[in-house]
């Protein structure tokens, strides 16, 4: 059975809940190490009202200090704990001591309070590993890759490079290992219609033929080629019903074109992948869920379950 670090996420939130909730679940299908020391695990555990299980195997020492947990709120110590567990949860993954580390949800704001420089768990990744790492969300219907991810969309344009997005896409290429055609959309309304609303589409679609040219010589063919990937799709109509049955992966040129069809579709159960790096990394595709922590609301569990399953699938 594989053995998987989870990080527990920010404390305020719901990770924990998912943790305890699900553990019997998780653990007949990996071995779950839980980040978490036994004093926050037991403050958790009373305030939410349910029990720690069985065989819930946490961290001996604390690794960051203990705080009260305040449901909801966004501070510095519960940001500081998030990220020294999900450290944790890398160097456990780096030393080869588990397959793989799943991710439960931090909150952004609480790492930044806490004096941390990333914005998420991918991009701290990509520093720890110097690696281009890739943050792709979704589920076997559809998965969708960020060129861009959490950066403010003013920058998003300026961020569309030929040399940039050819690598992305050939390292999304090689890492996702997508059986279909990728569709890759366009930045601006109507693939810019032709230079009236925009031109970064020449930037794009050079980047798709460099792609394209580079696995049709890897791979070595005579017969007609099945391209990898397509030209800029118009956004707006990318992901209408028909257009999807054509596609299992997209390249999404910014955060929300990608995510928020995704989400509006699958967002009970997607999942969030880090591709690209040398150690697996997965996670719900949620966030900390403020709003219902620790308020005994029922939580949708299957995110969580399809990012630990997502583990054992992968080869
Ligand atoms: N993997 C991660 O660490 C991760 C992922 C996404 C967002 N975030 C961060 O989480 C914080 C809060 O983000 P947000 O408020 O935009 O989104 P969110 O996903 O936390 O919440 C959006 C809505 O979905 C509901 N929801 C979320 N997960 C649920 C679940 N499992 N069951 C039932 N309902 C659920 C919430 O109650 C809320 O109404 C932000 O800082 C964001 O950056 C972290
Ligand atoms: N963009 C992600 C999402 O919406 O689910 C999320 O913020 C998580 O990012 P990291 O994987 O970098 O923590």
């Amino acid at each position: 059975m594989k053995k998987v670090a989870i990080s527990i996420g920010d404390l305020n939130g719901i990770g924990i809940q998912l943790a305890l909730e699900n553990h019997q679940t998780v653990s007949k299908i990996v071995e779950p190490l839980y980040c978490i020391d036994s004093k926050m695990l037991q403050q958790a555990s009373e305030k939410l009202n349910i029990p720690i299980p069985n065989n819930f195997q946490i961290l001996e020492e604390e690794t960051a200090p203990s705080f009260e947990i305040e449901p909801g709120m966004v501070c510095k110590e519960s940001g500081r704990y998030a990220y020294n567990s999900f450290i944790e949860a890398v160097e456990f993954a780096k030393e080869k001591k588990v397959d793989a580390v799943c991710t439960l949800p931090i909150h952004k704001k609480a790492w930044e309070l806490a004096g941390i420089d990333y914005k998420g768990h991918t991009d701290a990744l990509r520093d720890f590993f110097d690696a281009e790492a890739i943050m792709m969300l979704g589920c076997p219907r559809m998965y969708v890759a960020l060129f861009t991810e959490h950066i403010p969309l003013k920058e998003v344009a300026p961020s569309i490079d030929e040399k940039k997005l050819t690598r992305f896409l050939l390292d999304f290429h090689r890492t996702a290992k997508p059986a279909k055609t990728v569709a890759v959309l366009s930045l601006n309304p109507h693939a810019g219609d032709g230079g009236v609303l925009g031109n970064e589409e020449e930037i794009i679609q050079k980047a798709i033929d460099n792609a394209n040219t580079t696995l049709r010589q890897a791979q070595g063919t005579v017969a007609e080629p099945v391209e990898a990937f397509t030209s800029p799709l118009v956004p707006d109509v990318a992901f209408t019903p028909n257009i999807r049955k054509h596609y299992t992966h997209y390249v999404a040129m910014y955060h929300d074109q990608g995510l928020a069809p995704l989400k509006a579709l699958y967002f009970d159960e997607g999942i969030n992948v880090s591709l690209n790096l040398p150690i697996l990394r997965t996670s719900v595709d949620h966030g900390t869920a403020f709003d219902i922590a620790y308020k005994g609301v029922e939580l949708n569990s299957l995110s969580y379950v399809n990012a630990i399953k997502y583990i054992v699938s992968f080869s």
